[in-house]
């Protein structure tokens, strides 16, 4: 397996079964910025208010445009969508036999910028699970914004800094824990300022 992170912002995004699993995936594409369309003959889904509904049962046809696919209805649906999907050349994943899909999707802790994706290849999803919450504890909401101040030092110190050796101590000495620590007592905007100073 070989872990990516793909820019999905304004892509059409196929999810065929909008049942639990289906809305997990929606979930997750929403968070992404992409277009989500999401196939089931079902007329009562509750879906988010971007979403597109197609309220018909799978045909290849709705797999048209599609960047990625996502077969999470019944396992006979599931695999007309991935043999569909191979055909037109659209990754698929396949959410009731995983290894016959084009990928697979990990636990995910966001804080804007910063993602940590986990996986265990599909040996135990609950455990994937489980290690997301233990490390949405320890990556809080200030580690993100942590994350957000240094996007931007590190703007200034490109443009500001010239020489390389003390672009890179810079650069290493913002990302030491310390200041995540400072951070939290003072807040992101004197920790700005504190950073800058040192150029
Ligand atoms: C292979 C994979 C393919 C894919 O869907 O991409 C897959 C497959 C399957 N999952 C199953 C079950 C469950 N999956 C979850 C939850 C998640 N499943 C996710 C990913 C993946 N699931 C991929 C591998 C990831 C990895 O291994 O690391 C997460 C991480 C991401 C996401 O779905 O968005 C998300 C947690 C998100 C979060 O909370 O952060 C829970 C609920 C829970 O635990 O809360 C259960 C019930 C408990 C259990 O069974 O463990 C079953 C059995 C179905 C059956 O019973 O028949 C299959 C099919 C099979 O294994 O054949
Ligand atoms: N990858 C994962 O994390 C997990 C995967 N699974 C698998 O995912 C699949 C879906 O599971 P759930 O969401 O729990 O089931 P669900 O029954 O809640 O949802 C399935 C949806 O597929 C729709 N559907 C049925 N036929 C269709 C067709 N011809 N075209 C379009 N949509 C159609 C149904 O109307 C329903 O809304 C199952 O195959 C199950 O084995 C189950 C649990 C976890």
């Amino acid at each position: 397996m070989f872990p990516v992170l793909l820019d999905l912002t304004d892509r059409r995004t196929v999810v065929i079964g909008g049942g639990a699993v289906g809305a997990r995936k929606v979930s997750a594409l929403l968070a992404a910025g992409a277009a989500v369309c999401v196939v089931d003959p079902r007329s009562a889904l509750s879906l988010p208010p971007d979403v597109v509904h197609i309220g018909e049962a799978y045909r290849a046809e709705h797999l048209e445009g599609a960047a990625l696919a996502f077969a999470c209805a019944t396992p006979e649906v599931n695999a007309r969508v991935v043999a569909d999907a191979k055909k037109r050349g659209v990754w698929v994943n396949a959410a009731s036999s995983p290894h016959e899909g084009d990928f697979t999707l990990p636990a995910v802790v966001r804080r804007g910028e910063f993602a940590l994706a986990v996986s265990t290849g599909g040996a135990s999803p609950a455990l994937a699970r489980r290690v997301r919450e233990r490390l949405e504890a320890e990556y809080d909401a200030a580690f993100g914004e942590w994350v957000r101040v240094l996007a931007e030092v590190r703007v200034e110190v490109l443009a500001r800094v010239l020489d390389e050796d003390r672009r890179r101590e810079l650069l290493d000495g913002f990302a030491d824990w310390s200041w995540l620590e400072r951070l939290r007592t003072e807040g992101a905007g004197p920790v700005r300022e504190a950073m800058l100073a040192r150029l």
